[in-house]
């Protein structure tokens, strides 16, 4: 039985309403502006709209829960930022049900800002995961994740790219996945409220195996992803693909293995770009961990400064995966 049920359906909503923001940006900018953060990664009017959207409906029914989200307005509240602040402020009303002032939906979007950590509930917001893939009009997703003393309860991913069937990759786009802790994984269209079971596929041999990363070879290391599948024998290329769609594709069985190879000392993996989607490949029959087979620990704050990088596959072959990323990368 559902434990949070009245928050999965105020999750779903929230993700289906920022899908839309994202939908509708894409399709009215063609030049998307776009700011760059210090950490050099593209923000997009979608993606604060979005973060407004979901922060919004949260507030609405949880006002008590705090959210940890990717984005602040740090940015948007300075003279320089006013033509993109009305640009996400008429976006923005254009979807929520009652029309924010400005001041209002800045707040919203700061409501974002808990720091996190190991007692109580909390949501957790990457308004839109692979910004960069958006901008090519490739894989993204809107990811949204409940945390309770540190633990992720649920797990809601919207991805409006992705085929509904991955054989059929020119066929129906946007795909919701929902996961509850205990309760398995679910996947349903953007056009229905049908939801469909999914499991991990049920490979017999790791020789048969796909793994997925990154497109971006600055976020995973595709050279030692390359040297770690030619161990274990794997001969089918990578799937390299941007965002936690890449959790969902391993979740639904397109993909076996997911592997986030560190390329920097210093990177700390922000809790947002996995929570959802950790549960989601762990309710499929998948496990999650970091190179060093050590669980990832979502108790720490807004990022896993314990965990480097993230490995993913199976449960049946990750002692042979996670052996040779080991190999591959701890003996160097
Ligand atoms: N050096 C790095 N290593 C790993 N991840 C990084 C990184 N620099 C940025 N990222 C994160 O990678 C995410 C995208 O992941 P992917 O490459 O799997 O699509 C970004 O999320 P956003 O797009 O939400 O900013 C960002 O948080
Ligand atoms: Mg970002
Ligand atoms: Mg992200
Ligand atoms: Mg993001």
């Amino acid at each position: 039985m559902s434990v949070f049920a009245a928050e999965r359906a105020v999750a779903i909503n929230a993700v289906l309403q920022a899908s839309k923001v994202c939908q509708k940006v894409f399709k009215q900018l063609v030049n998307n502006e776009t700011i760059t953060k210090k950490d050099k990664s593209p923000v997009t009017v979608a993606d604060f709209s979005a973060q407004a959207v979901v922060n919004t409906i949260l507030y609405h029914s949880f006002p008590n829960d705090p959210i940890i989200g990717e984005e602040d307005t740090k940015d948007l509240r300075v003279e320089s930022g006013k033509e993109l602040r009305a640009k996400i402020h008429s976006l923005t009303n254009s979807i929520l049900d009652d029309p924010l002032d400005e001041t209002t939906l800045l707040d919203a979007i700061d409501r974002g800002s808990y720091p996190g950590g190991s007692q109580g509930r909390m949501w957790t917001l990457d308004p839109i995961d692979g910004t960069k893939g958006f901008l090519r009009g490739e894989q993204f997703a809107v990811c949204l994740a409940l945390l309770v003393d540190g633990k992720i309860q649920l797990g809601v991913m919207g991805c409006p790219n992705l085929p509904v069937d991955s054989k059929v990759p020119e066929g129906e786009k946007g795909c919701l996945f929902i996961a509850e802790k205990g309760q398995g994984a679910f996947q349903r269209k953007f056009s229905s409220t049908e939801e469909t079971k999914i499991q991990m596929a049920n490979i017999s041999s790791i020789l048969e195996a796909s793994f997925c990363e990154s497109v971006e070879a600055a976020h995973s290391s595709h050279g030692d992803a390359a040297k770690i599948a030619s161990l274990l024998g794997i001969t089918k290329p990578p799937i390299r693909m941007d965002s936690q769609c890449k959790y969902c594709s391993v979740a639904r069985g397109d993909a076996d293995i997911y592997l986030r190879l560190p390329t920097r000392d210093d990177y700390e993996e922000n809790i947002w770009d996995h929570a959802s989607g950790a549960l989601l490949v762990q309710e499929a029959g998948g496990i999650v961990s970091d190179i060093y087979s050590k669980p990832l620990d979502f108790s720490l704050g807004r990022t896993l400064k314990s965990n480097k990088g993230v490995v993913v596959s199976h449960s049946k072959i990750y002692s042979q995966v996670i052996e040779v990323v080991q190999q591959v990368l701890l003996k160097k």
